[in-house]
This record gives structure tokens, C-alpha cells and sequence, in this order.
């Protein structure tokens, strides 16, 4: 930072989000009859007041007119202002408390409040600028000291030019009184502070309408805070996520954009470019072209829990972090599960088809209860226990094939291969993730191993079956009735329209893909996913990230961290920390995990550090990616 740097910052509705005044008038109109007239009409004055509408010095007349304050409540008034600094003052506290020496805050408001606030979050109290209150012998405000400049129009200039100042200055606030002091020429740029109000006035003669202080620090190159200013981080959400996630991303000051549908690989290519984070569900392909395509990429979130649609070798070969929910629908998946075993076992699809059709089909024959039947479950994994679980709760007798060794839940029995537990069971529940290994593991050789009336169930992904040997096993009667959930080619939306060899089968449920699809499951996603993403970006925790190293980190204090991801060969530790020691950096912790493909360090290091370190780090060989947080 330049030692001829001067920010001159605004109080009211800038550094805090609020009008003091205003939350004055509330504090001393507690319980007044006439409370909520007199509050609208002193926030009406300070408005006129704040666009420049109204004399400043007639404003303050007539808002101090209305209220009667004492000692007291100016006190109170300064504790509640202390909870309400301006979210993005907060964010940057310890690094912005260390600029004091360069800061400013000036203001039309009261030093009485002013300064408390000021000194408890970190700033020189004595470099606060504003009016001072008179009181009388029983402590009321009985007016204030008119020979202060900023008790008249035009007085933040007069008190700028007063101080004389050396060097660049930049004024931050959201009212015309603070732009009067650039068009005065006491200031190289007004930063108009759009956090809390949006003045439209003052809008049109702004240098720079800055959402928040992230954006100012990064426009003056002082941020050594988050390596982008949260505004400016963009989020791409696909295919109808729960608003939720919009919600979160957006409190957290980012900007999201929110469609409805998936994208073809050729759309999502153009618009990925600039997108720092993306949000999908099943349908969305992300591979290695879209990768290529984004040169932001920071984050990929599958509001889902398959991840065979995303190319995650790609992701971690440009630094992309993927996370999905991996519990969050798995229940909604299990119940439609039971739900469909039962109706199967009643020929239930057929008999409510043709009640439709006007007849009337009373008949027990091929009709059963589900207890004592044996269901086999193939893939053990979160959702297929979970089935195994809840299954034994309504009588049937489960047995389960899993690639890895899984441990038997309930009395469920452990089948060693695939072709023992085809033999064995009534029902066949498909519950196996989409690796590619699995596309098309399960066709007409399968199907022969199966029980003749047997029943299938594929709620895992549509590539697994080979959707044309069903379908034969439907029609020569080898199955009595199938489930299907997934498949091969799905619509990219509800406009499009759904095809399949197995459309109009006898005792067939076709669903369009809701295994996951209820309200219960939606949200807990848009809830799960936004939440780590943001761990990530403002920590680096990478804990349930499905190809980066996973890292729980903890929070940093009195220290920068410095996040490296590295393709994963020896040595690059040792590289980083020759560099760390070279330039005496002290490291006051360090991390360091590795999978098969790429290595992540992140290292907390004290204070002091410059530019030509960081490009040195990022320098070392195998760098995918190199960001400092703080
Ligand atoms: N229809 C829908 O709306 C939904 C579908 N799904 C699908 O369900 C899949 C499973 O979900 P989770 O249970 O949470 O995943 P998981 O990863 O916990 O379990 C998958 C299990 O399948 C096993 N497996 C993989 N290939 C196998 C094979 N060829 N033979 C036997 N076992 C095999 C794995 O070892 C693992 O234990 C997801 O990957 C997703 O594709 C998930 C949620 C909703
Ligand atoms: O969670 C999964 O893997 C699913 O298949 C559910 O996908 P969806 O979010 O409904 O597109």
C-alpha cells in the first residue's frame, strides 16, 4: 500500500448499515404513542437531507426537533451501533484496522456515538471527524456545536480542505455530502457505498458504485483479504436447484444467474467462460471441452449425489473443486424404492391402468404381500443399506451384492457374487453408482440369471441396463413387472419430449427421474452444497469434496493462508518452503494431502509477505493453482 493513501469514509449507512438518527428516534420513542409517525417523518428529512434535496443544516434542525435524547440514549445508541458495521467492514476487519494511520472517518453524524463504535472495531477514534452534541444540566440534548463545518451544507469539503492532506485521497460513502467533496476537488475518486441504501441522485456523478468494501480494496490493489472481491464472483446454476442455493450464494454477496434447465455441452462452453461457480444436478454433462471452456472455474456443485456426469480427472487437472450431497436424497430414493416393490408385487400398475379405462379388474391371481419375499439389493453403498434397512421393517428378506466388502445391516445376508444373488431373490433393486465401468453391466445375460417372475428396479442410473433386453424380459414374461427411474438419454427439460423402448409395457412404472425429487431432499441440497462451496472459497476446507484431497481446516488468526494445488509429484513441499524460507516468511502452520492426482498445501504464514513472493510460489513447477485468502 502507498504511503500517501487517504481514505475519507462516511458513517451513517457506510460503515454502518443504518441512519444513527433514525435508530436514535427508535431508542427514544420506545413506547411513545407517536412513535411510528415521527420515525417516518424523520426518515423522511433524512433522506432529503442525503440526496440533496433539503439543507443539511435545516435536516438536522428539524430531526433533533423531533426527539428529545438524553446522555443516555446517545450511549445506548453507540452499544447498537456497534452491532450494525456494514457486513463487508466486518468481513475485512483485521486487515482494514490495520490501514488506521491512512483512515478517516468523517461524518455529519455525532462524535458522542461515533467514537465508540469507531474504537471498538479497531480505528483511531481520535480520526473521527463530526458534529458534537450540547447538552443541557440534565443531560438532554438541547442542540449542537454550530461553529463545526459539518453541521452545515458542504462542510465535509471545508473539513477535507482543512486537513490538508498528502497524497491520493479517496472518499467512501453513499450520500451527496460525500460526493460534494470529489466535485469540490479535495478527492481523486468518490467510491459510492451501495451496501446499504442505493441513492439514485448520487448514482449518475459516482467515479465507481462499489457494492461493498471487498470491491474498493480490490479496485485500489490494497486487498491482501480474499483474492477477489466477493461481488464479482459469479455463479452459474443449472436445472432448477432449490432457490435456496440462490438465497445462500447470495448473501454471501455473490452473483448468481439461475436457469431451469441443463445445457447442452456446446451452451454451457460459451456460457462457463467467466463463471467462478457452477451448480447441476444429474443431467448436466461437465466435460473436459466445458473445463477447458471456463477460465474462472473454481468450484463445481452437483446438487445430486452421482457424479459420473461431471469429468472429475478434468476438474482436478485445472484445480476444481466438486462437491455433491451424498446423504441429502438418499432417504426420498429408498422410500420411492418400497413404494414400487409393493406395487409391483400387486400388478398394480396394470389394475389402476385399466380402472382408468373403465374396467373393473377384481382378482387376487399374481397379486402378493411383500413379507417373506426376498429382495436383493445390488450396490450396498449409502442407498442401497438404507433399503436394506427400511425393507426388513416391512417383512422382506434382503440380500445384497456390493463390489467392496460391505458390512451386513440388520439381518441382511452378504451374497459373494453377482450370479448367487440373481438366483436367489424375488425382487432385484438396482443401487450401484455410474463409474463408467458400470455403463451396460446389466443386459440379457443378467436378466437369464434371474428368478422366471422376478421383478426389477432401477432408480441407480440408466447406462447400467441395457434398456432393449428389459424391455425383451418384460414381454416374454421372464419379469412379472419393472421400476424404471433412469435412463440412458434423458430430456434436458420438462419441454422436451420422453422416449424409451419400454414406454407402454405390461406392469411397468416409468418415473422421470424423481428418485430424488421432493420437497424434503431439494432443500437440504440447496442448503448442503452452497455451504461447502463457500467453506471452501472463504477457508479452503476442501472435507467432502469428491476429487480434491480432503482438508478440514482451521480458522486462521493473525495470519495470511496461502492455498497451493499442485499436480501430484515429489518435492513440491520442499519447493514451496525454500521459497517461504528464502524471503524469512514464518510459517505458523502448515498442510499438506495428496490423492492420486494432485497435492494441496495450504500454509498460514505470519504478516509480512510481498509481491515477488507470491509470484515465485506460484512459479513452482507443478502449479495447477496458487490463491491467498487472507
Ligand atoms: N434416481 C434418482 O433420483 C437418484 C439416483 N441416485 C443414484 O444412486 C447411486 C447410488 O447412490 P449412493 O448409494 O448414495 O452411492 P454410494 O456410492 O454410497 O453407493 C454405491 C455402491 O455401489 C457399489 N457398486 C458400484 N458398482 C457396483 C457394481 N458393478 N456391482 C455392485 N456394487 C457396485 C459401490 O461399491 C458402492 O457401495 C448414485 O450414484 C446415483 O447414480 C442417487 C440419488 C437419486
Ligand atoms: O442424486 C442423484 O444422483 C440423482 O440422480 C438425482 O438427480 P437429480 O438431482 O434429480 O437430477
Amino acid at each position: 500500500m502507498s504511503n500517501t493513501l487517504n481514505l475519507i469514509i462516511d458513517f451513517d449507512s457506510t460503515f454502518t448499515r443504518v441512519e444513527a438518527l433514525d435508530v436514535l428516534a427508535e431508542i427514544v420513542l420506545e413506547g411513545d404513542s407517536s412513535r411510528e409517525q415521527v420515525l417516518r417523518r424523520i426518515q423522511e428529512i433524512t433522506d432529503l437531507g442525503m440526496d440533496g434535496t433539503l439543507d443539511f443544516r435545516a435536516s438536522l434542525e428539524q430531526r433533533l426537533e423531533l426527539l428529545r435524547a438524553h446522555r443516555d440514549d446517545i450511549q445506548k445508541l453507540g452499544e447498537v451501533l456497534k452491532g450494525q458495521i456494514s457486513r463487508s467492514f466486518l468481513r475485512n476487519q483485521e486487515y482494514f484496522a490495520s490501514l488506521s494511520a491512512a483512515t478517516y472517518i468523517v461524518s455529519n453524524g455525532f462524535t458522542d456515538f461515533i467514537r465508540p463504535v469507531v474504537a471498538h472495531y479497531g480505528l483511531d477514534p481520535e480520526r473521527v471527524i463530526a458534529n458534537e452534541f450540547l447538552y443541557d444540566e440534565e443531560g438532554y440534548v438541547c442542540g449542537f456545536n454550530r461553529d463545526n463545518p459539518l453541521s452545515r451544507s458542504g462542510g465535509k469539503s471545508e473539513v477535507i480542505k482543512q486537513l490538508d492532506l498528502k497524497g491520493d485521497v479517496y472518499v467512501i460513502g453513499d450520500g451527496a455530502n460525500d460526493l460534494e467533496i470529489r466535485k469540490a476537488g479535495y478527492a481523486n475518486k468518490f467510491y459510492l457505498f451501495t451496501e446499504n441504501v442505493e441513492r439514485e441522485k448520487v448514482k449518475a456523478e459516482a467515479d465507481h458504485i462499489a457494492p461493498n468494501l471487498d470491491e474498493i480494496l480490490y479496485e485500489l490493489k490494497m486487498s491482501r483479504s480474499l483474492s477477489y472481491p466477493k461481488n464479482r464472483i459469479k455463479v452459474l446454476l443449472l436445472e432448477g436447484v432449490h432457490p435456496q442455493a440462490v438465497d445462500i450464494f447470495e448473501k454471501e454477496g455473490y452473483q448468481v444467474e439461475y436457469l431451469t434447465t441443463a445445457l447442452t455441452e456446446e451452451e454451457l462452453c460459451e456460457k462457463i467462460v467467466d463463471v467462478n461457480i457452477l451448480g447441476i444436478r444429474s443431467k448436466t454433462k461437465v466435460t473436459e471441452k466445458v473445463i477447458q471452456s471456463a477460465k474462472r472455474l473454481i468450484n463445481i456443485g452437483a446438487f445430486c449425489i452421482g457424479t459420473n456426469q461431471i469429468d472429475l480427472e478434468a476438474c482436478s487437472r485445472h484445480g476444481v473443486a466438486v462437491f455433491n450431497a451424498p446423504y441429502s436424497n438418499t432417504r426420498s430414493v429408498v422410500e420411492l424404492a418400497i413404494a414400487e416393490i409393493i406395487m409391483l408385487v400387486r400388478n398394480l400398475p396394470d389394475k389402476a391402468r385399466a380402472m382408468h379405462n373403465g374396467k373393473w379388474e377384481k382378482s387376487a391371481t399374481g397379486a402378493h404381500e411383500v413379507r417373506g419375499k426376498k429382495l436383493g439389493i445390488m450396490g450396498y453403498g449409502n442407498i442401497g443399506s438404507q433399503l436394506s434397512v427400511l425393507a426388513e421393517a416391512v417383512g422382506l428378506d434382503v440380500y445384497y451384492y456390493d463390489l467392496e466388502d460391505k458390512l451386513a445391516l440388520g439381518n441382511a445376508t452378504k451374497c459373494e457374487t453377482l450370479e448367487e444373488l440373481l438366483g436367489t431373490v424375488d425382487i432385484l433393486s438396482m443401487h450401484m453408482d455410474g463409474r463408467p465401468e458400470n455403463n451396460g453391466i446389466f443386459g440379457a445375460r443378467e436378466f437369464a440369471m434371474m428368478k422366471d417372475g422376478a421383478i426389477f428396479i432401477n432408480l441407480a442410473r440408466g447406462k447400467v441396463v441395457d434398456v432393449d433386453a428389459l424391455r425383451e424380459a418384460i414381454l416374454s414374461g421372464k419379469l412379472k413387472g419393472c421400476a424404471v427411474d433412469v435412463f440412458p438419454k434423458e430430456p434436458k427439460s420438462n419441454n422436451e419430449p420422453f422416449e424409451s423402448a419400454l414406454m407402454g409395457l405390461p406392469n411397468t412404472i416409468l418415473t422421470p427421474h424423481i428418485g430424488g425429487s421432493t420437497a424434503e431432499a431439494q432443500e437440504n441440497i440447496g442448503e448442503f452444497v452452497p455451504r461447502k462451496i463457500i467453506q471452501y472459497i472463504n477457508t479452503g476446507s476442501t472435507t467432502g469434496s469428491v476429487n480434491f484431497p480432503n482438508v478440514q481446516l482451521p480458522p486462521v488468526q493473525s495470519a495470511h493462508r496461502l492455498l497451493h494445488i499442485h499436480s501430484n509429484v515429489p518435492n513440491v513441499l520442499a519447493g514451496i518452503n525454500q521459497i517461504l524460507a528464502k524471503h524469512n516468511i514464518n510459517i505458523v502452520s502448515q498442510y499438506l494431502k495428496t490423492n492420486e492426482q494432485i497435492g494441496y498445501v495450504i500454509t498460514d504464514v505470519d504478516r509480512a509477505y510481498d509481491d515477488e513472493l507470491l509470484e515465485e510460489l506460484k512459479l513452482i513447477e507443478p502449479t495447477i493453482w496458487f490463491r491467498v485468502l487472507y
